[in-house]
């Protein structure tokens, strides 16, 4: 494990509901990989794209049998970081808390509203306590290329939106839908949340491409929610989405500018080092490899 990043791009693509298939990669190859954290949703497919790396990890696993609370989204992380993955595009279907919002077009969701309550959500915890800001969740660079990729493969994007993060896995009531409409949420999902702070956690800038597939359940005069509809859009959609990830390969820049996103922990540990526990540590030796540099 390289404690810097590269000056190479190598983007990790972390694929959700419709793109457990996965995206055209020249040379793929998979590759198990495990984690400290127990077990990703599955091995990964790393190969190139346009001259550009690409790593890609189906969220809810081969087949869909991941469901979006059992994700064990601190190994997925962990084993993108471990694969030196600099960057994390995430390509997920979301209902529309707006009108405006319609089911087959996409938004570069740049701000989060946590509704999980039994997720794993931090690297860090006794032994080892860090905080590091998520005020800016997305990284705007990342999202920026990811929406005008997005565009160029003929899809219709909407810049920025809030994503309310559910527990699921049931689809909302009418009344929490209304809530979350009056909070300011403009999607509303089950996964992105903890993946954005894990992947900030990681120092890995984190941006989402969200496709909405429905209008979740706030509107009067319609039925709910069926998984039917989100899969009939998104089978519809993935072709763009797919398109989208080759778009990217081919607008980013030759070398890869560092973010400051890459030094998120730099001022994260609270915990005096002398009472830092070891074995906290060790697990660290991916996420937080630029920090602690390798463990034995
Ligand atoms: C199949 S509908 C609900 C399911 O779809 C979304 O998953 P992902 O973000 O992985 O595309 C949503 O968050 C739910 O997990
Ligand atoms: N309406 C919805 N609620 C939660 N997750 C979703 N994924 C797709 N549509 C959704």
């Amino acid at each position: 494990m390289r404690a810097e990043k590269s000056s190479f791009w190598h983007i990790g693509v972390i694929g959700g509901s419709g793109l457990a298939a996965g995206i055209d990669l020249e040379d793929a190859q998979e590759i198990a990989v495990s984690s400290p954290f127990g077990e990703p949703s599955g091995p990964v497919v790393t190969g190139r794209l346009g001259g550009v790396r690409f790593t890609f990890l189906a969220r809810h696993g081969a087949g869909h049998c991941i469901p979006p609370a059992q994700v064990n989204y601190r190994a997925n992380i962990d084993v993108l970081k471990r694969c030196g993955v600099t960057d994390v595009i995430s390509l997920s279907a979301v209902g529309s808390l707006r009108e405006d919002m319609a089911p087959g077009q996409f938004v570069a969701v740049d701000q989060f509203i946590d509704r999980t309550t039994a997720r794993a959500n931090s690297f860090f915890g006794p032994g080892l306590v860090a905080h590091v800001s998520l005020a800016d969740p997305v990284c705007a660079r990342l999202s920026t290329m990811l929406a005008g990729s997005a565009r160029r493969a003929g899809g219709e994007v909407h810049n920025g939106g809030c994503y309310v993060a559910i527990e699921g896995p049931q689809f909302s009531t009418r009344a929490e839908s209304r809530m979350y409409q009056s909070w300011g949420a403009d999607v509303i999902g089950m996964t992105a949340m903890p993946e954005a702070r894990l992947a900030r956690e990681a120092e890995l800038p984190y941006a989402i491409l969200a496709m909405v597939t429905d209008y979740d359940c706030w509107r009067e005069e319609e039925a709910g929610v069926e998984v039917t509809d989100v899969l009939a859009v998104l089978h519809a959609n993935a072709r763009t989405a797919r398109a989208t990830v080759a778009a990217l390969a081919g607008s980013l820049p030759q070398m890869r500018e560092p973010s400051p996103i890459d030094k998120a922990l730099e001022h994260a540990f609270i915990t005096a080092p002398e009472a830092r526990d070891p074995a906290v540590i060790a697990r660290l030796d991916a996420v937080a490899c630029r920090v602690f540099g390798e463990q034995d």
